[in-house]
């Protein structure tokens, strides 16, 4: 396999539209001397996500970013996989919060999915660099865990009250932010990037 290709230019669109996520990929991109750009300010539009894979999907936002900005992009798809679903919901994560993105119900929905059934699941975040010579780079993280009984705490977005990663008592939603950054399926995935294209 060819190397990944180097990240050289000094700005990136972070191409997402989840402010929760957002903020933690600018803060994971906070020790490199990077102009971080948001989708927002430049007024681009939210791609449909059409793939059936995280790492399709990411690959889709950001190749959409940077042939709308003329800038490198930088785009994570990602979502709760929960054991006794069968993965569900997934690349549906956001989806099942719908148009209101109310993740109490999409909690809700898990919790009484899984109600007398085995409560582990996994989050999955595929974090896609794509330059405006439609070179993409996707690099894929997850972190195990198991579903609290009921959510817990309002630090984080999304799933992040009935998540409980393994090896730790709290929920991600109770954690500090610092520590949910040091080890979440998001942090693993941007530690391969550093270590493919910032290197
Ligand atoms: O660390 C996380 N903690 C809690 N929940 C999380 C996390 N990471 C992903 N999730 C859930 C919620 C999110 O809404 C969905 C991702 O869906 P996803 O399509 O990748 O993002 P999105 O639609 O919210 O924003 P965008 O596509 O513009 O980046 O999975
Ligand atoms: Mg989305």
């Amino acid at each position: 396999m060819s190397q990944p290709r180097r990240f050289t230019e000094r700005k990136l669109v972070l191409a997402s539209h989840n402010q929760g996520k957002a903020a933690e990929i600018a803060e994971l991109l906070q020790p490199f001397d990077i102009e971080v750009i948001s989708a927002a300010s430049l007024g681009l539009p939210e791609p449909e996500e059409t793939e059936d894979s995280f790492i399709g999907n990411a690959r889709l936002k950001a190749l959409a970013a940077t042939r709308a900005s003329k800038l490198p992009a930088l785009a994570d798809d990602s979502g709760l996989c929960v054991d006794a679903l069968d993965g569900a919901p997934g690349i549906f994560s956001a989806r099942w919060a719908g148009p209101s993105k109310d993740f109490g119900h999409a909690m809700d929905r898990v919790l009484k999915g899984i109600a007398g059934k085995p409560r582990g699941a996994h989050f999955v975040a595929a974090l896609a660099l794509a330059w405006p010579d439609d070179h993409c780079e996707v690099f894929e993280g997850k972190v195990y865990g198991t579903l609290a009984d009921a959510p817990r705490g309002s630090r984080g977005f999304g799933y992040d009250p009935i998540f409980i990663p393994d090896g730790h008592a709290v929920t991600f939603g109770e954690m500090d932010p610092a520590k949910k950054h040091a080890m979440s399926h998001r942090a693993v995935a941007f530690r391969m990037l550093v270590d493919g294209c910032f290197g």
